[in-house]
């Protein structure tokens, strides 16, 4: 197996959709999940290069785990349910630290899941979304159901934030709005959108990751995640 020239990883809280997010641009579909054990790694060719993305769990018992996985990493989707606000705050306490291991120009989406449950979310309709930006990205047509319990703005605010824990100014990194994102892994809705939007961003970080020396990058021949099957922790 090829080895991968940069690395994706997904973090957040349990339930939030991790897994049901990169099974639905992976797989293009939305299967039954069961709570993910340590990890598992999707290998996506994306132009030239080979990008690997990894499901992490977001159990509580998992969670020593997050730094290994981040290790290197060239893009962190911070991933909460828009539904439950702990889960933004989730992010925030538990699982900024662990991109500490990230590499130095690692970019952050903050994506906000499972908005075809919420008020103003997108209705059905199978993969749809695919076009404009993720937060303007909705074309609101839902049913009623739940009070949306995390807004745009809160995990804009959350963005800014972790430009300051990074100690990053705002001019030399994507927007804000750029890189928030609201997904329905149940529909498809902003799924290829954000996936999309990070591998084109990731290119230039591989490319500088190169420039900079050898990479820091899991060698996946080497080292044995627990493995992923269709019914194993993954699925
Ligand atoms: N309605 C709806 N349900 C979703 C969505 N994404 C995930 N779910 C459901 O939420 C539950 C948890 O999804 P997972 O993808 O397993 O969550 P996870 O973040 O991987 O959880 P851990 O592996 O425990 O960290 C499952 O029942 C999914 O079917 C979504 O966009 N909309
Ligand atoms: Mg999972």
């Amino acid at each position: 197996m090829r080895k991968p020239d940069g690395k994706i990883v997904l973090l957040g809280d349990m339930n939030v959709g991790k897994t049901s997010l990169l099974q639905r641009y992976m797989e293009r579909r939305f299967p039954d999940t069961v709570s993910t054990v340590g990890g598992a790694f999707y290998l996506k060719q994306w132009r030239s290069y080979h990008i690997s993305i990894w499901d992490t769990a977001g159990r509580e018992q998992f969670h020593g785990l997050g730094s290994m996985y981040c290790r290197g990493a060239a893009a962190v989707i911070l991933t909460y349910d828009v539904n439950h606000a702990q889960s933004l705050l989730e992010l925030e306490d538990r699982f900024l630290g662990l991109t500490d291991t990230a590499s130095a120009d690692c970019l952050f989406a903050i994506v906000g899941n499972k908005v075809d449950l919420s008020e103003e979310g997108p209705g059905e309709g199978g993969q749809e979304g695919g076009q404009g930006p993720g937060l303007a990205g909705g074309d609101g047509c839902a049913a009623p159901r739940l009070p949306k319990q995390v807004q745009p703005e809160d995990a804009m605010a959350f963005y800014k934030k972790i430009l300051k824990y990074k100690m990053l100014d705002e001019k030399d990194v994507p927007a804000a709005e750029q890189m928030c994102f609201e997904t329905s892994a149940k529909t498809g809705h902003n799924v290829d959108l954000l996936f999309e939007t990070l591998f084109d961003m990731v290119v230039p970080v591989i490319l500088q990751q190169r420039a900079q020396g050898p990479p820091q990058t899991v060698d996946i021949t080497s080292s044995r995640p627990p493995a992923r099957t269709r019914s194993g922790c993954c699925a």
